[in-house]
């Protein structure tokens, strides 16, 4: 009786049930904490957030649709082209006689957003519309055509179920530098403050460059410089827009040049031997890229013939580039200030689809080899063409020799390029799936998506921290296991002993 006392005194607790117990509730709270972690780092599904674009460019209109994470919008998420829809028929310039089929004109694109964007976002997704180079160009010959465009564009969209925030034309220098955010953008080269890309874009009816030079800051020429502080970094972009210098407007002069003396017959080196056509006065002259030179005795008609002659053809396409006066201490054409080329380049749009039919978009190709390749393909006779691309579209099919030429002769005499520097440029369609272009960076500056400063970004990814949290957990069940067993383990040994 007085050692069973003695031994109670000794050891309170019942000292197994004890240890039991704790190690049930240790692997309780490990189990509960591994699951938490677990369930914790399972991808739910992702919501979205959409935002749509209309590119209404001078040759066609084209649909982008945007999409983010939704919990990601205090700037962080990335932004990234879901769909895209060619509106069929030509620019919404083309309807300046009759503005309603305009509207009509983006009915079908406009139907497939409406089944791409989940209808509980619609009214919270933003509609833009941006015009470029072909209504900049009606708004100067008929500023109320291009209101009545504009008008009858408005009216289609604003009976959309989506949050329609306006069109508008987009001016030169805003879409030469909405075009440089979107390339950068897409390379994650703001986020990171990395050394940007330069823009080339080449359009129906405009063209432009946009870069970063160390030796520009807007001072020399205020109107080519953009200021933008972007993820805590200050830009000072150069960038000009050449009204005009889109590759259709720039075969309207190159051919222009040609009728001056209003020629019935115009025997053309940039179209190919065999090439035979009967074109209009009327229709050439239709621009006012050019309508001021029409010759006044001029026929109705021209039979425009093709030479195909590289050689010619670059004479030709260079006599549209005027390289006699500049005011500023250094001028790319037409007395445009532009500073040293710098940095590598993206070229997409126009430079894209004509390089990459001429198979000609690898740049560590020597220039001389890519002059003598286009060289070779514009001396091929057009019945040859033809057979060799059955399924390309024929007008294009009859203008790469001369848009090939014109890409060659712009980036070198024009922007002066270089053997050397030409490899710089990067022929490109699409960045990480997005169409490169002016509407991604259009729609990220409306969206204020671009933050001036860096966002504050937790120390840790939220799967890093969860991981954290439950190893140092374990640890610590651990070290009390270990603890209790220590302290715990001898008195059961000398239970055993004493009984
Ligand atoms: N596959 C192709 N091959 C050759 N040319 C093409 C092809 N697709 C489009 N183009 C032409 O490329 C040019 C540029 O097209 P893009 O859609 O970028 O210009 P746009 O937006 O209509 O013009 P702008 O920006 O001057 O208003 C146009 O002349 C167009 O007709």
């Amino acid at each position: 009786m007085s050692a069973q006392r003695e031994m109670k005194e000794k050891n309170p607790w019942p000292t197994p049930v004890t240890i039991i117990i704790i190690i049930v509730i240790g692997v309780i709270a490990i189990v509960a904490l591994v699951t938490v972690a677990v369930l914790q780092n399972k991808s739910v599904p992702q919501k979205y957030k959409y935002g749509i674009v209309l590119d209404a460019g001078s040759s066609h209109t084209a649909l982008y649709i945007y999409q983010w994470p939704a919990e990601k919008d205090n700037n962080t998420g990335r932004v990234e082209q879901t769909h895209s829809c060619k509106v069929k028929g030509k620019g919404i310039s083309s309807y300046a006689s009759e503005p309603w089929k305009a509207g009509e004109s983006l009915k079908e694109c406009m139907g497939e957003a409406e089944n791409t964007v989940p209808k509980e976002r619609a009214h919270e997704t933003p509609l833009y519309l941006g015009a470029t180079a072909g209504m900049r160009l009606l708004d100067i010959v008929n500023s109320s055509a291009s209101k009545n465009v504009f008008q009858a564009v408005e009216k289609a969209l604003q009976n959309s179920p989506f949050s329609y925030q306006g069109a508008r034309i987009l001016s030169g220098q805003e879409e030469g530098a909405f075009g440089w955010v979107t390339v950068n953008y897409l390379d994650d080269r703001l986020k990171q403050g990395l050394k940007t890309t330069g823009a080339l874009d080449l359009g129906g009816a405009s063209t432009q460059i946009s870069f970063i030079s160390d030796n520009f800051d807007g001072s020399e020429s205020p109107i080519n410089s953009v200021n933008f502080r972007l993820y805590g970094n200050d830009y000072n972009l150069y960038t000009h827009s050449f009204l005009c210098y889109g590759k259709d407007q720039v075969l309207k002069m190159v051919l222009a040049n040609q009728t001056q003396s209003g020629a019935t017959t115009v025997l053309d080196p940039c179209f190919h031997s065999g090439y035979n056509e009967t074109k209009n006065y009327s229709v050439l002259y239709d621009s006012p890229c050019v309508s001021g030179r029409k010759p006044q005795e001029a026929p109705e008609k021209f039979d425009h013939i093709g030479k195909g002659n590289f050689q010619e053809c670059q004479k030709a396409v260079k006599s549209v580039f005027n390289f006699t006066f500049c005011k500023h201490s250094r001028c790319s054409f037409n007395g445009v200030f532009q500073p040293p080329l710098q940095g590598p380049f993206g070229a997409f749009s126009a430079y894209y689809f004509v390089m990459n039919f001429l198979n000609l978009t690898d740049t560590s190709m020597p220039l001389e080899t890519v002059k003598q390749k286009l060289s070779q393909y514009c001396g091929t006779s057009w019945d040859k063409i033809k057979r060799q691309h059955p399924t390309v579209n024929v007008k294009y099919l009859a203008e790469y020799c001369f848009s090939g030429t014109y890409i060659l002769t712009l980036l070198t005499e024009g922007y002066d390029f270089t053997a050397e520097t030409y490899s710089n440029i990067k022929f490109i369609k699409k960045i990480k799936g997005s169409d490169a272009g002016w509407t991604l960076g259009y729609m990220l500056n409306l969206t204020n998506m671009i933050p001036a400063e860096a966002p504050d970004s937790p120390p840790l990814p939220h799967a890093g921290y969860v991981s954290i949290v439950t190893l140092m957990t374990i640890l610590l069940i651990g070290l009390l296991l270990f603890v209790a067993l220590r302290i715990f383990w001898p008195r059961c040994s000398k239970k055993t002993q004493i009984v």
